[in-house]
């Protein structure tokens, strides 16, 4: 049993470990740790004291949040920790998703493996300020599955936010799984102490996800956490000309022709310059107001739109930052303008 953990097999309302009541309430009768807990020392729990003493040496704490999962959390999640980095801070990025762990690839680090040294595990470095924690870098095989309870889940967070040896970080971005699980109500109990700064909560514009925002926003409110904000991501399909690969021309029986060479062959002789134009159409039904709106009903900050972008899932596919070399000319701007208000909402950090 991890101290201060509530037990595997504990009863049903187990009041925890570290209750005055451990093992002496009603609903501990019965329970196969009954004696044990009723014995165990009180007190404050030595690994939030560790926990506390780690964080002391990091400036900033992000949590990124989704109701629903597919919907882009953790490649916002990467592509900030890229932007931080290309800002030259010192950033950490700490993947809690325990069963589905995507940082080692958005970042192309997969197959690298964590070391120890005398001051703790060492995060995974992509570049020198920029470095990563991940169980998937504990696993043997990337398609091991990780089928964990609750309780296990929570004593590896625990590790890594006691044994990582970050160093001197200005942030340190999490990566949470969809929903409002064990890991997310470990990871706030556990940074209780030093705080988070405030939560990003990742959407897509259709009421069917905003659902699950809603839920995420009022996770938030009931544990404390500052709300920085809601992404809108997959916002409409935007594209420019040049990367249109397909296009056909429905006529009104229902049958189509494919007109793609044609019409691109003819723009390119009579109007080069529509190649710069940037078609956009609608992907998710965003009818009932989207993000925005519904941060509007529920006094939470908008942070921005960022489109559906091909390119940005070939970046996230590559492990590669969008805001290099040109290459996600249209999500990056928009990436980089939620980034920029997520920075300034930050408190003033001490240079
Ligand atoms: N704006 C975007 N344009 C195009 N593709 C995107 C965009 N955002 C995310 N994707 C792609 O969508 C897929 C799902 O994204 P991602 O894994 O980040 O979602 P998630 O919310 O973290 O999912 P889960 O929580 O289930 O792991 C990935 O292939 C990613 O590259």
């Amino acid at each position: 049993m991890e101290n201060g953990d509530i037990p595997e097999n504990a009863n049903e309302h187990c009041p925890g470990p570290q209750s005055e009541t451990a093992g002496k309430s009603d609903s501990c009768a019965g329970c196969p740790n009954q004696e044990v807990c009723a014995t165990a020392p009180k007190g404050p729990d030595p690994d939030l004291v560790a926990i506390a003493e780690r964080m002391s040496t990091v400036k900033h704490k992000i949590l990124v949040l989704s109701g629903k999962g597919g919907v882009g959390k953790s490649t916002f999640s990467a592509q900030l920790s890229f932007a931080l980095a290309g800002m030259d801070h010192q950033v950490g990025l700490m993947d809690i998703d325990i069963c589905g762990p995507s940082m080692p690839k958005m970042l192309g680090l997969e197959g690298h493996e964590i070391h120890q040294s005398n001051l703790g595990w060492s995060p995974v470095y992509v570049e020198d300020n920029l470095g990563v924690m991940s169980i998937g870098f504990m696993l043997p095989n990337a398609d091991d599955a990780v089928v964990w309870r609750g309780p296990r889940k929570n004593a590896l967070i625990k590790q890594f936010l006691k044994d990582v040896y970050w160093g001197e970080i200005d942030y340190l971005v999490v990566d949470a799984p969809p929903g409002t699980s064990d890991e997310h109500i470990s990871i706030v109990q556990y940074l209780q102490e030093t705080g988070i700064d405030g939560a990003i909560i990742v959407t897509t514009p259709q009421e069917v996800s905003l659902i699950d925002v809603r839920k995420e926003v009022s996770f938030c409110k009931k544990v404390g956490v500052p709300i920085l904000g809601v992404v809108e991501n997959m916002s409409g399909l935007s594209q420019p000309l040049t990367d249109v690969k397909f296009m056909k021309v429905v006529k009104e029986s229902g049958s189509s022709i494919d007109v793609t060479k044609e019409v691109i062959s003819c723009l390119r002789e009579n109007a080069p310059e529509l190649f710069n134009v940037v078609v956009c159409s609608e992907v998710f039904d965003s009818s009932g107001g989207g993000a925005e709106r519904m941060c509007r009903e529920m006094g939470v900050p908008f942070l921005g739109k960022v489109p559906l972008d091909p390119q940005l899932c070939k970046a996230a596919e590559q492990g590669k930052s969008c805001f290099e070399d040109n290459r996600c000319s249209v999500s990056a701007p928009a990436l980089k303008s939620i980034i920029q208000k997520v920075v300034a909402a930050m408190p003033m950090m001490t240079e």
